[in-house]
């Protein structure tokens, strides 16, 4: 009997309200072991309430969370064992070196003697700190704090992790640092979890992306498939003899046109449709009456089409 690989991080129908605000509005997706997935949408769209409802932080207002099978509500000790969270934040400590900050936690985890000692240098030498160990952690640049975190948040060895915007910030440099880390996290076969209100950042570390705004998921995929999306989105640029005005009414009655501007006698705007379908509206607007002069045409970048899914979908 071939047995179905169960999920390490499993979101089934989430809900956290605050009074009238949906932050997280029925949000369902699964992560598996050795997958890095992008948890992608702008401020405020839930995403680190909903990874603070995973991290056991936060309790939701209905549904669950699973975490190697563990529910969050019901067995939250289990999941906290299993799991590394890395906020999007970094305290400030005085006085404490990063042998010594990450000691702290290994025994906040409970490790003792040989076991601390070894999990700590495992810890430095995987998040490159280890020539860095007696330095005070105050002195550390944003890049080598923000290893200092994954380090900790990796302490336990845990199965999941989940890092809120850790490439926030980051200079280029740093971000192929972290990119290396999360990859190496992915051969070790983790589940990891990772935040960002940009597409690109994640495109090139994530195996899958889920599109979050206003609480609810609007998109989940490969990158690949999400970025497919793209062939059927384009920047349409138009322009005509005579009044433009005319065209722009024409456009806007149309459901595969959006984002319609003119500026300078030229009308742009985004049509959903692929190239067959484009052909199709440039005959129609000749056909209409219109005489065209230019008709031109872009495919949307993965940031565009980012936008392009978020833009107005959810009301
Ligand atoms: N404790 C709280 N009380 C009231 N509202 C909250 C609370 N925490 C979050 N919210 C609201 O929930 C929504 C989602 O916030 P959340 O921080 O989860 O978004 P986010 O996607 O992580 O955004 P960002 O990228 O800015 O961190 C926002 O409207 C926020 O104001």
């Amino acid at each position: 009997m071939i047995q179905a690989r169960q999920p390490m991080i499993e979101l089934k129908n989430l809900h956290r309200h605050f009074g009238k605000t949906r932050a997280v509005d029925d949000i369902s997706f699964e992560v598996y072991a050795g997958e890095v997935f992008g948890y992608i949408g702008p401020n405020g769209a839930g995403k680190t309430t909903s990874m603070r409802i995973l991290a056991t932080l936060d309790e939701p207002t209905s549904g669950d969370a699973f975490v190697d099978g563990f529910s969050v509500v019901d067995d939250p000790d289990r999941v906290r064992r299993r799991l590394g969270f890395m906020p999007d934040y970094f305290g400030t400590y005085d006085n404490v070196n990063v042998r010594e900050y990450l000691d702290f936690f290994a025994r906040a985890y409970g490790l003792r003697g040989t076991e601390r000692r070894t999990a700590v240098d495992s810890v430095m030498d995987f998040t490159l700190l280890d020539t860095l160990a007696e330095k005070p952690i105050n002195g550390l640049s944003k890049g080598m704090k923000q290893r200092l975190c994954l380090g900790r948040t990796m302490i336990h060895d845990p199965a999941v992790l989940i890092l809120d915007e850790p490439a926030a910030g980051l200079d280029p440099r740093a971000r192929i640092e972290l990119r290396e880390m999360i990859d190496r996290l992915s051969d070790l076969g983790k589940a990891v979890l990772i935040s960002s209100h940009i597409l690109t950042e994640l495109a090139e570390l994530c195996d899958r992306v889920a599109i979050i705004e206003q609480g609810q998921l609007l998109a989940t995929g490969s990158v690949e498939e999400i970025s497919g999306h793209s062939e059927t989105v384009s920047r349409v640029w138009m322009r005509v003899l005579g009044n433009p005005d005319n065209l722009v009414d024409w456009l806007g009655k149309r459901t595969d046109i959006t984002a319609i501007t003119l500026e300078a006698g030229k009308i742009a705007c985004t049509h959903e449709g692929g190239q067959e379908n484009q052909a199709v509206l440039l005959r129609e607007v000749v056909e209409a009456g219109f005489r065209v002069l230019e008709f031109s045409s872009k495919v949307k970048s993965l940031e565009d089409v980012f936008l392009f899914v978020t833009e107005g979908r959810v009301q």
